[in-house]
C-alpha cells in the first residue's frame, strides 16, 4: 500500500516565557493507505503537535510534509507542501484530509445533517444528500435532525466522523477520538475506522487508549519529540 501522508525530518519549537521548548526533533512518520496507524507516547511527547503539522494546520520549523495528490488531481503523486500559500494548504486539507477531534467540535446550533454537510464545497442540497448517506453509514440515519445537545457523546463523535468524510478524503486524522467515550461507543467507532482503512484510506489515531493501539495495524511511539531509529527494539531503547 502507498504512503498517503508523510512527515520528513520535522522539528518544532515553541518559546515559552523566554525559554525554548523543543517539542519535535527530526521526526519521521509515514502514514499508509489501507492501515490504521496509532501514534502513542507520554503526555507532552508531541503527538498533537505532530498531528497538527501532518494536518497542515501548523507549519514545521524544519523538515517537510508530503501529501499524496494535489487538490483536484485525484491523487496524482506526492506533493511537498513546504512554502505553499494558506489557500493552497486549505484546498489540500479539504480534499485530502478528514479531521476528528476528542471534543467533537460540532456546531451546536445546527442539526447533525447540517454539521456533516457544511464542509461540502458545492450546493448545500448536494452536501445534505451526501450527508444523509454518511449518517446512515455511521448508524445515525434516524438522528439527522437532532442537535448535538440531543445526541450522546458516542453519537456526536460518529457525526464528526461522517463530517470528516464529506469530501471523501483518503486520509483521516483523529486526535484522541475515543477520549470521552464509553466502551460500547469506542468499539463502534473503532469498527468504523477499521472499515475506512479496509477501503484503502489511511487512518492515523493519536491515542492514550491501549484498546485503540491494540486495534491498530501499526503503533508508533513518540518519545520526547522523536521516534527511535528503525530497527532498534523496545528493549534496546529502554537501556
Ligand atoms: N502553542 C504552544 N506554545 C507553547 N508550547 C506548546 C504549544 N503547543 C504545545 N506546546 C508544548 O509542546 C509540548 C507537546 O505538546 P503536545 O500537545 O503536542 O503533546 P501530546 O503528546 O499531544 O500531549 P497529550 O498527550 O498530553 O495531549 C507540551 O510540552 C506543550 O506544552
Amino acid at each position: 500500500m502507498s504512503v498517503l501522508l508523510r512527515a520528513e525530518g520535522v522539528s518544532k519549537s515553541y518559546s515559552l516565557r523566554g525559554r525554548r521548548v523543543d517539542v519535535l526533533r527530526d521526526a519521521d512518520l509515514a502514514v499508509e493507505g489501507g492501515k490504521m496507524t496509532a501514534l502513542v507516547g507520554h503526555s507532552g511527547s508531541g503527538k498533537t503537535t505532530l498531528l497538527h503539522i501532518l494536518g497542515l494546520l501548523t507549519p514545521p520549523d524544519r523538515g517537510r510534509v508530503v501529501v499524496d495528490g494535489a487538490a483536484g488531481s485525484g491523487g496524482a503523486g506526492p506533493v511537498d507542501t513546504t512554502g505553499m500559500s494558506d489557500r493552497a494548504l486549505a484546498d489540500l486539507r479539504r480534499s485530502r484530509l478528514g479531521f476528528v477531534f476528542q471534543s467533537y467540535n460540532l456546531l451546536p446550533q445546527h442539526s447533525a445533517l447540517r454539521n456533516v454537510a457544511l464542509p461540502f464545497p458545492g450546493r448545500l442540497a448536494d452536501g445534505e444528500r451526501r450527508a444523509r448517506d454518511l449518517l446512515a453509514r455511521v448508524g445515525l440515519a434516524d438522528r439527522a435532525h437532532h442537535l448535538p445537545s440531543e445526541l450522546s457523546g458516542g453519537e456526536q463523535q460518529r457525526v464528526a466522523l461522517a463530517r470528516a468524510l464529506i469530501n471523501d478524503p483518503p486520509v483521516i486524522l483523529a486526535d484522541e477520538p475515543t477520549g470521552n467515550l464509553d466502551t460500547d461507543s469506542e468499539e463502534l467507532l473503532l469498527g468504523l475506522f477499521r472499515e475506512l482503512a479496509d477501503e484503502g484510506r489511511a487512518v492515523l489515531l493519536v491515542t492514550h487508549n491501549p484498546a485503540v493501539a491494540e486495534a491498530a495495524d501499526r503503533v508508533h511511539l513518540l518519545e520526547r519529540g522523536t521516534f527511535a531509529p528503525a530497527g532498534r527494539t523496545e528493549t534496546e531503547r529502554a537501556k
